[in-house]
């Protein structure tokens, strides 16, 4: 099971957190990646954790201000992208650009939809993976494998549909190794979650407690 922490803008330490994750993935085997926001991805990297922007812009290099080109957020030390994150959407014209750079740019790509028929549609772009993350879950304490398990099952079906090379995620609401475990019953490769690390007081433990089904 893949392991993606976005950081979103929380007020954390995004390198501390970087550090604990990249121990937690050193002493377990685990594969776990920090999303940081775009000005801390070098710091991230630096960390030797698996680095991901949380956002790259569907243009090229050019005249396009306050764009974050997936270029410079692969020479920061990026390895991957999130897309369409629920707290940023795009337009389906957008989101094949993005993805298109991030290609380019070497990215490895994860398109987030909230639910199964936007799961079918981001699948047909092509990324690398899917993330289907319910929003009115987003940042509760109940995850989306135990309050929802359906919508799960349906974006794998939905995905698989599409085109079966592309590993579904879940997200929202996990924070425990038994939401991972239930997460992978349903048929996910990995998770999405932000609160849970990014808002503890011990964002190690909570990673190591995570991922301790994985042993
Ligand atoms: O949006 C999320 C991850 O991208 C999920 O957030 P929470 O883990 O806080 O529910």
């Amino acid at each position: 099971m893949f392991v993606l922490v976005n950081l979103k803008a929380y007020p954390c330490d995004p390198v501390a957190v970087a550090e604990a994750a990249h121990d937690v993935a050193e002493s377990t085997g685990a594969r776990i990646a920090i999303a940081p926001q775009a000005a801390d991805l070098a710091a991230v990297a630096d960390t030797g954790v698996e680095t991901w922007a949380q956002h790259v812009s569907p243009n090229d290099y050019g005249s396009h201000t306050g764009s974050t080109l997936a270029e410079r957020a692969a020479a920061a030390g990026a390895e991957g992208t999130l897309l369409n994150h629920s707290e940023n959407r795009m337009k389906l014209a957008d989101i094949d650009a993005s993805l298109e750079a991030a290609k380019r740019a070497g990215l490895e790509t994860c398109v987030c939809g909230n639910n199964p028929a936007q799961i079918g549609a981001v699948t047909a772009l092509g990324p690398d993976s899917v993330a289907v993350e319910p929003p009115e879950l987003i940042g509760g304490d109940v995850s989306v494998a135990s309050a929802d398990p359906d919508i799960v099952t349906d974006a794998v079906a939905a995905a698989e549909a599409v085109d079966d090379d592309v590993d579904v995620y879940c997200g929202a609401g996990i924070s425990t190794g038994d939401d991972l475990d239930a997460a992978g019953d349903l048929g996910a490769s990995g998770v999405l979650l932000a609160s849970g690390v990014a808002k503890a007081d011990d964002p190690k433990a909570a990673l190591e407690a995570l991922v301790a089904p994985l042993a």
